[in-house]
């Protein structure tokens, strides 16, 4: 599905440079820091740009770069023309106001869809960019036509990018939506019931097999060394109706929505 959404992109990023007189929209990707797969994730960002025309403009910072210098390099990008869409690759060192970063990107071209002011329009079911990972998530059940308007949903996970905008993104779509998380009493109890389980806790197998229920649709959000995701995925492929393998499923789901929005905005920005 990822690659058919890029081939889909590719035509419309043809379209575009040809009404820009050869001029290339720009997906600007923010990495502060040397973790290593950070730098993996946002280096695989780039590339998808470059596979359907877009010019991807790395910026690096360092270790030790304060908030204010962040905001300064997003204030930039806000209002470089040639910029339409800006990632800010969570997490950054704990020194940095990381919400605060977010939130300075311009809303026209949060195609990542990590501002407090994207998250609640989306939530309200107002136009916006959604956040990448759980946007991909929603793509993917549509297109396979899983239902979920009135299916229980349960979410393991409320972080910011990830579980409290799917959580929303689900009621949105008619779900009956549980989010659990670290506080959670009786988390395999809770999952038992669930029809659409969503790991995103960000620990390795965190969520057994044993606690899925036969027929349920399996969501792995998770991301760990050695193609590991937070759900026991060998213990549920026998048994779950639908699941998105890792890797192979959620990630590449990200990364296509990542440049679909770029494009929309792009698009929308008329350059
Ligand atoms: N502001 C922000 N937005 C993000 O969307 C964001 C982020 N920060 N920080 C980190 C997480 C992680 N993330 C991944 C994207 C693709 C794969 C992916 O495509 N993985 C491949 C495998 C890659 C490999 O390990 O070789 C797969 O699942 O098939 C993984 C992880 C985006 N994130």
């Amino acid at each position: 599905m990822s690659k058919q959404i890029e081939l889909e992109l590719a035509g419309r990023v043809q379209v575009l440079r040809r009404g820009l007189d050869g001029m290339v929209p720009v997906l600007a990707t923010i990495l502060v820091g040397g973790d290593p797969s950070s730098a993996t994730y946002v280096r695989m960002k780039g590339k998808a740009c470059e596979r359907i025309g877009l010019e991807p403009r790395r910026v690096e910072l360092p270790e030790e770069t304060t908030t204010e210098e962040l905001l300064s390099e997003i204030t930039k990008l806000n209002e470089d023309p040639r910029v339409c869409g800006i990632l800010l690759q969570h997490p950054v060192p704990s020194q940095i106001d990381e919400r605060a970063c977010f939130n300075h990107i311009d809303l026209a071209k949060d195609v990542d869809g990590v501002t407090v002011l994207g998250f609640g329009r989306m939530s309200m079911g107002e136009a916006a960019y959604g956040s990448a990972t759980p946007a991909g998530i929603m793509r993917l059940l549509n297109h396979y036509k899983v239902p979920v308007e009135g299916k229980h949903a349960v979410v393991i996970g409320r972080s910011p990018i990830l579980g409290k905008p799917v959580a929303m993104m689900l009621l949105n779509a008619n779900a009956t939506v549980t989010i659990c998380h670290s506080k959670t009493q009786n988390l395999p109890e809770i999952v038992r019931t669930a029809d659409i389980v969503v790991g995103a806790v960000g620990r390795p197998e965190f969520i057994k097999g044993e606690w899925i229920k036969d027929g349920a649709v399996v969501i792995d959000a998770g991301y760990h060394p050695g193609g590991i995701g937070d759900i026991e995925l060998s213990a549920v492929i026998d048994k779950c109706s639908a699941y998105t393998p890792v890797p192979g499923g959620v990630g590449p789901m990200t990364i296509a929505t990542l440049i679909a929005q770029t494009v929309e905005a792009a698009e929308k920005l008329g350059r």
